[in-house]
């Protein structure tokens, strides 16, 4: 098998003395997206927070593309290619849904982020932007300011964010939580289109097992902070153990 895109290693960390994540150790291969699962406060944000740098970890380590990670801010890490939506905390409310895209290209392309510099100068962005906008619905909208948007299309416009930035590995925190049915499967389809893309992995939180079922082709179980089960979802749905324990109540919200 090649060599995974992302792994953790007896990733550990500790508040106090509550271990939140605890020895986790896991490989993400190119063109996989593996759901995490596991009942309300397991650890899978922990685990997601420690993996994009939010947190540091108090043991083990974060290997991308095999270079160690474990203490890069987070900044570097989504120059490396961490890429991760933030149900809506990375938007910006004031500008226009073209700009907020736009923004991302410049950023990745070390252009700066002078947004008021001659569009011609920036055509080939420009022309990306439009094309991310257009790939996810949301190009008949691109003049309006993201404060205007409904939640469905400010959720859209994340997962059309993380399209610019480009990144290796895509991590997705509930990415339909608050959105309507009408709205929920345009997102889910684009997370199904992003998984053509064999050269990246996707990450995955999520209590939904419908859109586990959709999506997953594979599922890691966290329970109280460890790795509880790692399998196909078939596999690690129907163990008993798994559905017993683990993945009744956290997966029943369907
Ligand atoms: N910064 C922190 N300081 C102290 N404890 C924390 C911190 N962050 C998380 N925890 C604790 O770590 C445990 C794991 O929390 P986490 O949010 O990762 O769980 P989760 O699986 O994402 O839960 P949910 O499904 O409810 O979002 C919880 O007991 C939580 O209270």
């Amino acid at each position: 098998m090649p060599s995974p895109l992302l792994s953790t290693r007896d990733l550990t960390v500790r508040f106090g003395g509550h271990v939140a994540v605890d020895h986790v150790t896991c490989d993400f291969h190119a063109g996989q997206l593996t759901a995490i699962v596991g009942p309300n406060g397991a650890g899978k944000t922990t685990y997601f927070n420690l993996i994009s740098g939010q947190i540091p970890a108090t043991e083990g380590s974060v290997t991308l593309k095999d270079r160690e990670i474990t203490r890069l801010p987070v900044a570097d890490r989504t120059d490396l290619g961490i890429g991760r939506a933030f149900q809506l905390t990375n938007l910006f409310p004031g500008l226009s849904v073209f700009e907020n895209v736009r923004l991302v290209m410049q950023a990745r392309r070390k252009k700066g982020f002078d947004l008021f510099s001659m569009a011609a100068a920036h055509d080939g962005i420009n022309d990306a932007a439009r094309d991310v906008l257009l790939r996810v619905g949301l190009w008949d909208l691109s003049g309006q300011s993201v404060s205007e948007l409904s939640h469905g299309n400010q959720r859209k416009l994340e997962v059309a964010m993380l399209i610019a930035l480009d990144p290796v590995v895509y991590m997705f925190d509930e990415p339909t939580a608050g959105m309507s049915v009408d709205e929920a499967p345009v997102v889910l389809e684009l997370i199904a289109q992003l998984k053509a893309d064999t050269s990246r992995t996707i990450l995955l939180v999520e209590h939904k097992m419908d859109v586990i079922r959709t999506l997953a082709d594979r599922i890691i179980v966290l329970h109280n902070g460890a790795l509880a089960a790692d399998g196909p979802p078939a596999e690690v749905m129907a163990s008993d153990v798994v559905q017993e324990a683990y993945m009744g109540k956290a997966l029943e919200d369907v």
